[in-house]
């Protein structure tokens, strides 16, 4: 077997040796789904795999823009459409200065087996630039935004691409960019997810990603006959993922210790309640300032400058900021502290190594195909609203978005569950997400 798969990756890396990112997520995948594939006849002579890594389109091009001071900036915009089997291309946009192909590719990727595992109908893509929203006045973002969507407005729409956000894309972006689209198409249509609520966007839609990866770790919990109840919680990030996360953890009962941003961590011992979150909220959301400003309000607090949050004891840890955040060594300091649970709310934010270490510890490891699968699977419940042209209250969504978790954690059993009785969820998610695209790909034939 590890022959079949060292072929297979060889022949990846030949055509895409240069995307590290995007090697790594298909990496990861071959190393589950090719043993499924060698058991199951159906797939044997169709090549599958390697056609579902090929992108079915990777649209690049130029975003030319004036700033405040009258400077022109060029930058490079992007759009994957990378499979398209079970329905349109969905997935988000990241405005970032390290969005490259290779980032895009691996983000795109990792969306088909997401959006396949929310048993909705909704294919993969991701696009994005390498535009730095930080630092940028609203007035400077919004003529980005528009000269971006002048030029992505060509390749999406409802029943085609229908993106929404990310890092560094927000309701202020999708705001922006939905704007320039009615304006171009003279359509009023479910073309971008994340909408503001009067127009045509879902309740609990900003608060799905973080809710949804806390769901999901609440079921792994629950099948050990545990709970949030009590636990010490280490989160990174402090952007849409990570805040709504941490709000759901207090609600469960959890304490939240840490936050982060790309300056480094704040720990706080007395735990950020609701009154703190709140602060945390308006700091990054209105006033678009720096995590290390919390300690200015709350002397009681830490901020470790540079640093990354893993070192902080923790029942449970919930990386929320970026890909490869958590290495090896941060997961063996994390489950030599006790932590009994990962659950990841950003897209690969655990390098091949720390996943080992999870996997070797046996603890919980939820990766984030799975765990943070609830952003997209409310954007595909604000496309069937928007659909349906109704609106649904938020006990509605939520009581949906709290079941496909409790759905996509039961596919992962399902998948992934070993015979010491330990459930490898990568696996699991891995192999479900898998199966409803393959099956869908082999019926509609060689394109
Ligand atoms: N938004 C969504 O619907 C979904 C998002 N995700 C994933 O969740 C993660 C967070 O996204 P989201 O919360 O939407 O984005 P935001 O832009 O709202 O927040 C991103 C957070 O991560 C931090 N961050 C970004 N890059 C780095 C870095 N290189 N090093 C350290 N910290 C970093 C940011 O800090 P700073 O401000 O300093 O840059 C910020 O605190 C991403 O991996 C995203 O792909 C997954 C599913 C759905
Ligand atoms: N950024 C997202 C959300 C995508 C979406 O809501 O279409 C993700 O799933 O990574």
């Amino acid at each position: 077997m590890e022959a079949k798969i060292k072929a297979f990756m060889d022949e990846v890396k030949t055509r895409n040796g240069h995307e590290p990112e995007f090697i790594q997520a298909v990496q990861e995948v071959a190393e589950t789904v090719i043993p499924y594939i060698v058991k199951h006849d159906i797939y044997h002579g169709k090549n599958i795999l390697l056609r579902m890594v090929e992108p079915e389109r990777l649209i690049s091009f130029r975003v030319a823009w004036v700033d405040d001071d009258g400077d022109i900036h060029v930058n490079r915009g992007y759009r994957v459409q990378m499979n398209s089997a079970i329905g349109p291309y969905k997935g988000g946009l990241r405005f970032h200065p390290t969005v490259n192909a290779s980032v895009l590719k691996f983000l795109a990727f990792e969306q088909v087996f997401k959006n396949s595992l929310t048993t909705l109908p909704m294919g993969g893509g991701k696009g994005g630039s390498d535009f730095d929203p930080k630092g940028k006045s609203d007035d400077e973002v919004m003529r980005f935004c528009h000269a971006f969507m002048l030029e992505l407005n060509r390749h999406i729409g409802p029943n085609t691409d229908v993106p929404a956000g990310d890092i560094g894309v927000g309701a202020r972006e999708i705001g922006f960019l939905f704007g320039m689209y009615k304006k171009i198409r003279n359509e009023f249509t479910g073309v971008l997810t994340g909408k503001g609520r009067s127009w045509g966007g879902s309740l609990i839609r900003p608060e799905a990603t973080g809710y949804g990866t806390v769901y999901f770790a609440d079921s792994m919990l629950k099948g050990k006959g545990d709970s949030f109840k009590g636990k010490n919680v280490v989160i990174s990030g402090s952007g849409n993922v990570a805040q709504y996360a941490a709000e759901k953890v207090l609600q469960l009962g959890g304490k939240v210790l840490t936050l982060s941003d790309s300056g480094g961590y704040i720990y706080d011992k007395d735990g950020i309640d609701a009154d703190k979150l709140a602060f945390v909220m308006d700091l990054k959301n209105n006033r678009r300032g720096r995590i290390s400003e919390y300690t200015d309000k709350y002397a009681s607090a830490e901020f470790h400058k540079r640093k990354t949050p893993w070192e902080v004891t923790c029942d449970v840890a919930l990386p929320c900021a970026t890909q490869n955040e958590l290495n090896g060594d941060d997961a063996v300091v994390l489950i030599k502290n006790g932590c009994v649970a990962v659950a990841e709310g950003a897209n690969m934010p655990s390098t091949p190594e720390a996943i080992h270490a999870f996997h070797e510890a046996k603890i919980l490891f939820a990766p984030g195909k799975a765990s943070n699968a609830g952003g997209v699977a409310t954007s595909g419940l604000e496309m069937s609203q928007n659909s349906l042209r109704i609106s649904w209250t938020r006990e509605e969504v939520d009581d949906r978005l709290k079941g496909i978790m409790e759905d996509i954690h039961d596919s992962c059993i399902e998948y992934g569950k070993e015979a010491d009785g330990y459930c490898n969820y990568v696996k699991g998610a891995n192999i479900a997400g898998f199966v409803k695209v393959a099956d869908a790909m082999l019926a509609q034939g060689v394109i």
